[in-house]
Parts: structure tokens; sequence; C-alpha cells
């Protein structure tokens, strides 16, 4: 047990069962959700004894700001990995790195030649070619009259483009190797819940020599092994010195250089390669088909979309990144979409040093939980939290750059801080386009009334129930060229 600091003590908790502690509430249902009820009871900080090591959790957008504003590189860490050797959330990943010299080294890298401002400007062409790609294939279901699951075109549509970034070319759908990347994303996300529960409980039970779900990680681990060790040996056959290095060939010249600032192995590159496409693929489909659904359900919505898209864009051409800055309603639309439905619902953080929040103690090297759902749903921030209302997020009261900040600290999609999500900009970008293409180029069909909003259970990644399944029907007849340029 933690004694209290000073006459501080933890913050408040529920009554704890002898030896499991709390475990039973964090693996009841849906977490997020229990969490938030929990909080509803024990207040926006509370912690959880998972057997005997105390988690902290934070529910309301005051105290996330509260955390971000004043302790924010104290929580700048991450935990220690569950099982070291795997690629996915292993010791080599980026994800899992300690705020430190490595961690510096590689967002360095990351922002210099794919997320920064000046990588997505050189990177537009290969996004613009997957637009006209995307479109391409919905329009081809739509007169085949067959049914679209856009959470599936979403995924090769984000997949396609982030693997085109960082190593130069999209993966390989004939010899079934994209294929293969899309299913190791989807079963890595699927098991996120399983690797979030290894990372709480890895403290007491790795004294006993015992790691949960070993056997399903590192099958991950192996499968995306094979077909990374494929890719790195091909990247380096093809090195010639007409091409632009990207990501993987500045990586790889790192990974030979014995005087470079930080010495990384092919190890490093592989688990940043899964970091990357876990990170950014599989959350653009969850953030898609939930904004696309809350869009069917709500006319309105879509109506105002199509009005706004239209007067911008007009009916000639497609809509294309650079007309995103002059369409503020569909910016808002993506940005209600990630409020609501967060796909990160709770990101873990961890203490380095003890410290003391809202008059409670928080040792060091104690887990802390954001749990992103309840703070963007924080009836104290938001007005009708649980209601879909871009227009929100339509001049949005800012008298100056500390408003701006303040208000971002409360809206937390992304994370906060230097932790934070560093692919936002491309999110906003993949989103943003791909809904875009579907409003502005079709109407849909839903086989019920409304999209059924339910989410899976025991998702960490907040997944729909039921895959979003539509039936396109060709939008206005005036929208001919849309329609025959992608013949
Ligand atoms: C809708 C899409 C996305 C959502 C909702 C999302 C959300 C998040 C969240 C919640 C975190 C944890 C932040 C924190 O601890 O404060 C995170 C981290 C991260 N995301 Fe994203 N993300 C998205 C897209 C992307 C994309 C497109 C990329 C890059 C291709 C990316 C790369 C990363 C990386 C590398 C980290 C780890 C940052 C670190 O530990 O320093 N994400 N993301």
């Amino acid at each position: 047990m933690i004694k209290p600091k000073d006459g501080f003590e933890l913050p408040p908790s529920p009554p704890t069962l002898p030896i499991i502690g709390h475990l039973h509430l964090l693996l009841s249902g849906s977490t997020h959700k229990s969490l938030q009820k929990l909080s509803s009871r024990y207040g926006p900080l509370f912690h959880l004894n998972i057997f005997s090591v105390p988690v902290i959790f934070v529910s309301s957008a005051s105290v996330a700001y509260e955390i971000f504003r004043e302790h924010e590189v104290n929580f700048s860490l991450r935990g220690t990995p569950p099982i070291d050797e795997s690629l996915l959330v292993g010791s080599f990943g980026f994800f899992t790195a300690p705020y430190g010299g490595y961690w510096k080294f590689m967002k360095k890298q990351m922002v210099t030649k794919l997320l920064g401002p000046q990588a997505l400007e050189r990177s537009r062409g290969i996004r613009g070619y997957e637009r006209e790609g995307f479109h391409a294939s919905l329009l081809d279901k739509a007169v085949k009259n067959e049914s679209v699951e856009i959470g599936k075109e979403e995924m090769k549509f984000a997949n396609n483009i982030i693997c085109k970034m960082i190593m130069g070319r999209s993966c390989n759908e004939e010899n079934g190797e994209a294929e293969r990347v899309r299913d190791l994303v989807a079963e890595s996300t699927a098991l996120t819940m399983m690797i979030f529960v290894a990372n709480m409980f890895q403290r007491p039970l790795k004294k006993l020599g015992i790691t949960l779900f070993r056997k399903e990680i590192m099958s991950v681990s192996h499968r995306f092994n094979e077909v990374l060790e494929r890719i790195l040996e091909e990247h380096e056959r093809k090195k010639d010195n007409y091409h632009d290095m990207d990501l993987m060939d500045v990586l790889l010249e790192t990974c030979r250089d014995e005087t470079a600032e930080y010495r990384i192995t092919r190890n490093h590159i592989k688990s940043l390669f899964v970091d990357l496409v876990i990170a950014g693929s599989d959350t653009s489909r969850h953030a898609t088909q939930w904004t696309m659904a809350e869009i069917i359900n709500n006319p309105n919505v879509l109506e105002r979309l199509r009005e706004e898209i239209g007067s911008v864009v007009g009916k000639t051409r497609l809509v294309q990144e650079s007309d995103l800055q002059n369409l503020p309603y569909l910016q808002a639309t993506v940005k209600e979409g990630l409020r609501l439905h967060p796909p990160g619902a709770l990101f873990a953080r961890s203490s380095r040093e003890g410290c003391k929040i809202r008059g409670f103690y928080i040792p060091e090297n104690t887990p802390l939980v954001v749990n992103v759902y309840a703070v963007m749903r924080d009836p104290d921030t938001w007005e009708d939290p649980n209601e879909f209302k871009p227009e929100r997020f339509l001049g949005f009261p800012c008298s100056g750059q500390q408003d701006e900040r303040d208000h971002a600290l409360k809206y937390i999609p992304f994370g906060s801080g230097r932790r934070g999500c560093p692919g936002s900009n491309l999110a906003y970008i993949i989103v943003g386009t791909a809904i875009g293409v579907m409003v502005q180029c079709f109407d849909w069909k839903i086989k019920a009334d409304e999209v059924d909003m339910e989410e899976a259970p025991r998702a960490l990644v907040l997944t729909m129930a039921d895959h979003l399944s539509v039936f396109l029907l060709l939008a206005p007849a005036d929208s001919k060229f849309l329609t025959w340029r992608c013949h």
C-alpha cells in the first residue's frame, strides 16, 4: 500500500476486493463508460488498485487541463513495455519510448521526413493520387450496386497513404502484402485492450515471472517482422541516388552510420513502422466510420455540408486537401465526430516523480489513465455533451492565443503536450478529404432507418458494434463530371 505523503492521500477509490483489488471494475463491459460512471461517484480524479498497484484515472476536462498545463513533463512517460522484444509496443518502439534522447531523435526524423508541415506539403501528390483511387473504388461499387463497408475503404485509403509516405510505395495488393498488413493492423487494434491490461499488471506479475498475453502479442510481432524484413531488404536493393530519400531510407542510412547522433537498429525501424501504421490507419478508419454514421443520422448536417462543398468546390472537380481550409463546416464536423467518438478513448501515461494534484498525492512511477471519452463529454465544459453539433466548433469564442491553448487542452482526441499525437494534421487531412469525397459524390442507403451507434464491448479503440455498411447512390444528377472522370 502507498503511504500518504506529508498528509496527502491518494485520490479517492471504491471499496476493493482482496488480492485483485479493482480488477473486476476495469474489465467490465465498456471500460471508458464504466470509468465515466465511477467518476460521477468518486470524482474526476480517483484511483483503482490493480492487485496492489494504484492506477490514477482522470475523467474531467478541468483535471486533464490542470495536468497538461502544470504537470506535462512529469507525465511524459508511458510506463514500461509489456514485452521487450516485441515489435508491437516493445522496447524498440517510439510509442513506448521514455521521453529522452531516443524519443527526441526519432521525433525529429518523423517531423522532418513525414509529419511536419513541409513534409506534408511534399507528399501532397501521394494523397491526391490515393484520393482519386478511393473515389474510383466507391464509384465502381455504386455503379455495380454493391454494398460498401466504409471502414474497410477508409482503412485501405489511409494505409496506402501512410505506407507510401513512409517508404515510397504502398503495400503490394497483388501478392497479398497489403491485405496482410491491414489484417495485422486490425489484429493489433483488437489486442489493445490486452496490451493495456498487460501494461497495468506488469509490475505485480513480472515479479512472479508471468507476462500476460505474450503468445498473442508475439504472434502479431513475428508476422509484422516477416513482412517488414522483406520490405527493408527490397528498400536496400532498390537504393539509387536519384530518388528523394523517404523516412525509411533516412533511417536505414542512420542504421549503417557508426557516427550517427543516435545508434539505431533494424528493430527500431520496424517498430516505428508498426507504430505509425497502427496509430495512423485504424484510428482514421474508426474516426471516418463514426463521423459518417453521425452524418447519415443527421440529414441537416449532410445538407449543410453539401451546400458548403458545392459553393466552395463546385461540381466539376473532386474536393481536394487544399479546399479543406475553405470548408469550415466540414472541419467542424470532423472535429465533432472525434469529440463524441474518440478512437483512442483512453490513453495512459506514467509519473516520473511524485506530485500533488488537487490536494492528492500521486507517487512516482504511477500509471495515469486519461478517459478521453469522459473528458470530451464533460457537461461542465461542453453544452449538450452527448449531441452531435458540429456548429459548436464554428467561430469558437477565442479572444487570443491563450484561449485557443486553453480550448486545445480540453479537446483531446489526439492527447496533449509533447507526447500528444504527431499525426493530427495528417489525420485531419485523411478523414476530412474522405468525408468530403463521400458527401460530394454520393448519397447513401442503409438497411434501417438510422445507423445503430452501439459500441463494440471491451474495445479500447472505439469501434462500432456493427460495421457501417451502405449502398451508395450516385449523388445529384448535376455532378456528372465527377461520375464520368473516374470511369
Ligand atoms: C483520427 C486519427 C488519430 C487519432 C484519433 C490519434 C490519437 C492519438 C492519441 C490519443 C495518442 C496518444 C496521445 C497522448 O498520449 O497524449 C496518439 C499518439 C500517437 N499517434 Fe496518433 N492519432 C491519429 C492519427 C495518427 C496518424 C495519422 C499518425 C501518423 C501516421 C499518428 C501517429 C501517432 C504517434 C507516433 C503517436 C505516439 C506519440 C508519442 O508517444 O510521442 N496518429 N495518437
